[in-house]
């Protein structure tokens, strides 16, 4: 397929919060992303780097669709700050302060604030522990599991650990072992968070796939989900990560989650790059 772009594929650079994402614009053309573009250009010495991969496409009854991938080249059913980064980008280029978009979750709408900041509704946090998924019926809320977490789906499996001191917590070991736990048989991510107060928590993830962020979209909602259900907060809660402040708000339609998006730069894969890779 590299004959297909003689002149290298062009993507963008974006992140949320520290998220970092390269997104590539598909509309218009089917899909250009396989397991090995994902891995080469993810890699931070090799290709460009980032937390994930977006892919747009066109969508029937929708402005859009996306596909995400980990830098490990494995897929992901869902990245909120990715979310909120292309909405941005749609909406300024359709002249627009809504968007709806279609991810492997399903139908989902993103806003831009008259704050500036780009909101997105993630959708109802799945509890069940088949949905989450989990490899056998456990409470969600009690994780047979050291540390007492919680498990919350947001169409990928987190696992929220609520600790005295986030800052404290060796993210890579722990992150690393909880991932890869037989209870969760699709693996998972990992969320560490320590209370502020009833409407802000400190946060800090491993995400599967792609090992510790800066932030994390998905992560910040189940995390405040979790918080809420054991009475530690709100519905409504501002979380500081280590690249930035996520605001999310549990609503009865879904966990909406606002906060900073960034367009870094565009840029070109060479054709030698790319050359078998897709
Ligand atoms: N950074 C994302 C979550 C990315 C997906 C995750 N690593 C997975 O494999 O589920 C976000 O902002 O939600």
């Amino acid at each position: 397929m590299t004959q297909m772009f003689p002149q290298g594929l062009p993507f963008m650079k974006m992140h949320g919060a520290g998220n970092d994402f390269v997104v590539i614009d598909s509309r218009g053309r089917g899909a250009v992303t396989t397991a090995a573009l994902a891995r080469a250009v993810g890699d931070r010495n090799r290709g460009v780097g980032f937390d994930q991969l977006a892919e747009i496409h066109d969508a029937e009854g929708a402005d859009f669709a996306l596909d995400f991938w980990n830098s490990d080249g494995s897929r992901a059913g869902a990245c909120g700050n990715a979310t909120r980064c292309v909405s941005d980008y749609m909406m300024r280029q359709l002249g627009r302060d809504a968007v709806t978009l279609i991810t492997a979750r399903g139908g989902l709408q993103a806003v831009r604030r008259a704050d500036g900041l780009v909101s997105v509704n993630m959708g109802p946090p799945q509890r069940d522990w088949a949905d989450v998924p989990l490899a056998r019926a456990v409470d969600t809320d009690h994780l047979p599991l050291p540390g007492d977490p919680v498990a919350v789906g947001m169409g990928n499996p987190h696992c929220v650990f609520f600790v005295p001191d986030a800052d404290a917590v060796d993210v890579t070991g722990e992150g690393r072992r909880f991932e890869l736990d037989p209870l969760f048989p699709q693996k998972t991510n990992v969320e560490f968070a320590s209370v502020i107060g009833p409407d802000r928590l400190r946060m800090r993830v491993w995400e599967r796939g792609a090992g510790i962020t800066l932030a994390c979209g998905s992560g910040a909602c189940a995390t405040a989900v979790a918080a809420h259900l054991r009475g530690l907060t709100g519905r409504k809660v501002a979380l500081e990560l280590d690249g930035g402040v996520l605001e999310i708000d549990w609503r009865d339609d879904g966990v909406w989650m606002a906060g900073p998006v960034a367009h870094v730069f565009d840029a070109v894969l060479s054709p030698a790059f790319l050359a078998g890779l897709l």
